[in-house]
């Protein structure tokens, strides 16, 4: 069983497909939600619909419980809130999988929950919330997770395969803070330009920006350098170049927060590089003109 922490685009996403192939999950919501009826659009513009078990808590009473894996698929400002207000239903021995945009949360979790297995994720398939508990799953792409916080832990192969029996492209990986970094990485390219200019990101192929995202591939890689974990530079800029293709049509998260003037989740894209950069004496005139043009739009 698998226990969901919320009902946002990707939380229902997983929902769904794990119905879909069988496997139980329960979903928590902060809403009271009105129907048990889970809306799923596929990629084939086929919809179906799952009855699903939600609510305001993890659920904790039976051993298949007790025993579940914990996702939780809030956006990275809402992770640790999320996980302190379901403290009293986890136990120590419950994995706690991470999948959100953005670096730092695991830090955070781990200093509340020291002995729970901390798993990070990413994602890049694409889902659209279209309602309270309706989603469209609008685009396909890996999933990787790993352990945060012991590597040499041994490999929970059922949730494994419990997720790739769910979704295609779901990976195990043991260099999982590679990964993360490298989706930190894009989404610091794509995401605070995109939301600035209110632009599609295949705008973003416009030369105006070409100089820009360079330097905040470079500025980001000397960062990630300084914490070990090495990219270069042409290689991340074909990936986030591949990225900004595949994605032309659509608006970034963030572009989509500002739209909406909701919080973005720059504190954990732009603000973590910069905080990792401050430590290491990294100058990053870049990626901080974005931090604050972001700041400055969230507060209006
Ligand atoms: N959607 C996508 O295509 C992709 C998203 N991602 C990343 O995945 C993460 C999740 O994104 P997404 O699903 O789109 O975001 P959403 O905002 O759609 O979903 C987040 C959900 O979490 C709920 N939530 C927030 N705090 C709590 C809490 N304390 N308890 C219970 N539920 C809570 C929110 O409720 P409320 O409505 O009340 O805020 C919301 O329903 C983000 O980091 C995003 O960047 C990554 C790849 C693709
Ligand atoms: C990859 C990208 C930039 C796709 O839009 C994304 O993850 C986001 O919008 O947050």
């Amino acid at each position: 069983m698998i226990q969901i922490i919320g009902a946002g685009a990707i939380g229902c996403l997983w929902a769904a497909t794990l119905q879909k192939s069988g496997h139980s999950c329960h979903l928590v919501s902060r809403h009271k939600q009105l129907t048990n009826t889970l809306h799923f659009t596929d990629l084939s513009a086929n919809t179906t619909q799952f009855t699903i078990s939600h609510g305001h808590h993890l659920l904790a009473t039976r051993l298949a419980e007790q025993q579940s894996a914990i996702l939780v698929c809030v956006k990275a400002p809402q992770v640790l809130d999320a996980l302190l207000s379901q403290q009293p239903y986890i136990n120590k021995h419950q994995i706690i999988i991470l999948m959100h945009n953005g670096y730092g949360c695991a830090e955070q979790v781990l200093k509340y929950f020291p002995n729970n297995p901390i798993i990070s994720a990413t994602t890049s398939n694409g889902s659209l919330l279209n309602g309270p508990l309706s989603i469209t799953h609008t685009g396909a792409g890996p999933t990787y997770l790993g352990y945060f916080n012991d590597p040499s832990q041994q490999i929970p192969i059922q949730l494994v395969k419990t997720l790739q029996d769910t979704m295609d492209d779901v990976h195990w990986s043991k260099d999982i803070n590679s990964k993360c970094w490298l989706k930190l990485i894009i989404n610091a390219a794509i995401n605070p330009l995109s939301a600035i200019q209110q632009i599609k990101n295949g705008q973003l192929r416009s030369s105006t920006y070409t100089k820009t995202i360079e330097n905040i591939i470079s500025e980001s890689i000397a960062v990630a350098k300084a914490e070990s974990i090495h990219f270069h530079v042409p290689t991340v800029l074909h990936t986030v170049n591949k990225v900004i293709t595949a994605t032309a049509e659509n608006y970034s998260s963030m572009n989509r927060d500002i739209h909406y003037q909701r919080p973005t989740e720059i504190e954990f894209i732009n603000g973590y590089l910069i905080k990792k950069a401050l430590q290491h004496q990294i100058a990053v005139p870049t990626l901080s003109d974005l931090y604050h043009q972001i700041k400055k739009k969230e507060c209006h």
